[in-house]
């Protein structure tokens, strides 16, 4: 069955979000790999979301990052404020509770996060390549203060994206393409990392303001942490039915974003979703957002398109598409 074919018969009435068990990840025969492909294509195709088991990342690497985020939005207003997002020409750093609006009917977002994109762990700088790349690259801003922070929350950065960076060739499956397909378009590969707060709602419920509105992503796929026991992120199926995406001990959520529904003429879900912490108690997640180096332009793989499913997306670049979204998003035009 083509791809077309296959987005035609899907059923995006999905009242499940599949687990996908990566053990066998890095074992290259091919029908191994094919089959994790096969997995991977039926969750992009009609749901947009998957959950991994085994995905190899540390717990001490997750459970290090998370002391450090507690540890940071504890912190002061006045000292978190001294790396807010928007005196930084690239939008790293911190953004504070409600300044972000992911649904414009929204009243804004309640969550606090700190931002940081590419960077080694053994000190230099972001490199010349990153430089250029685009709107997120350039120097991450880190709190003044925070002994171990940078480390810490870089470490599991690093696990993150070496486990994204081995999910393209299986993307790229997938899509019936070559496995190396987005091997010369993930160069320098935005690989953005949010951590995340957000405090628990009570008194009088706003409905315009939950922890982040219902929207999509932007990038390829986002790899999220999310905090054990705290029901609070929810997909919209095509039914217009939220269904739960609870945390999944031992799991990470992977869902994809609009460079990906480009790409694929839609065929692969950018699925909306929001996240509401209604808990009675602090909530922490952490998304880090895996996109093509931003110089590409995001046209569709010939396969996604038929002369019944034309194209639907006006082609621009990575970058271009990223930056506007962020702009919508932050509204940095009233930002001087
Ligand atoms: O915190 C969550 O569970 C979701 C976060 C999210 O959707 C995002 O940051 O794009
Ligand atoms: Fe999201």
């Amino acid at each position: 069955m083509s791809l077309v074919e296959r987005a035609e018969a899907a059923n995006l009435a999905f009242n499940d979000i599949p687990i996908i068990d990566l053990s066998h990840l890095r074992d290259k025969t091919p029908a191994t790999q094919q089959k994790l492909a096969e997995d991977i294509r039926n969750a992009c195709i009609n749901v947009g979301f998957f959950y991994v088991q085994n995905h190899g990342i540390s717990e001490d690497d997750i459970q290090g990052a998370l002391e450090m985020a507690k540890t940071f939005f504890s912190l002061p207003h006045d000292l978190k404020m001294e790396i807010e997002n928007r005196k930084t020409p690239n939008f790293k750093g911190y953004s504070p509770l409600l300044s972000g609006n992911n649904n414009p009917y929204g009243a804004g977002d309640l969550q606090e996060g700190f931002e940081f994109g590419w960077e080694e762990l053994d000190g230099g700088p972001n490199n010349d390549d990153q430089e250029k790349s685009g709107v997120m690259a350039g120097a991450n801003v880190w709190p003044s203060g925070l002994i171990g922070f940078r480390e810490k929350v870089l470490k599991y950065y690093h696990a993150a994206v070496n486990l994204g960076k081995s999910l393209f060739p299986l993307f790229a499956l997938a899509l019936n393409l070559p496995d190396d397909f987005f091997d010369d378009k993930t160069k320098n590969s935005a690989a953005l990392m949010k951590l995340l707060h957000y405090p628990p709602q009570t008194g009088i419920i706003d409905d315009r303001v939950i922890g982040i509105g219902a929207h999509t992503d932007w990038e390829c796929f986002t790899i999220l942490w999310q905090e054990p026991g705290i029901q609070a992120l929810q997909v919209l199926n095509n039914e217009k039915k939220w269904v739960n995406a609870p945390p999944i001990p031992g799991t990470l959520v992977v869902n994809l974003g609009d460079q990906f529904a480009r790409w694929t003429n839609d065929i692969f879900k950018s699925t909306i979703h929001r996240a509401i912490n209604r808990s009675g108690v602090r909530r922490y997640s952490i998304p880090l957002f895996f996109g093509t180096d931003y110089n590409v332009r995001l046209e569709p793989i010939p396969s996604c398109t038929s002369p019944e499913r034309p194209l639907k997306y006006e082609i621009v670049t990575a970058g271009d598409y990223v930056k506007s979204r962020l702009q919508a998003t932050f509204d940095h035009s009233k930002v001087k």
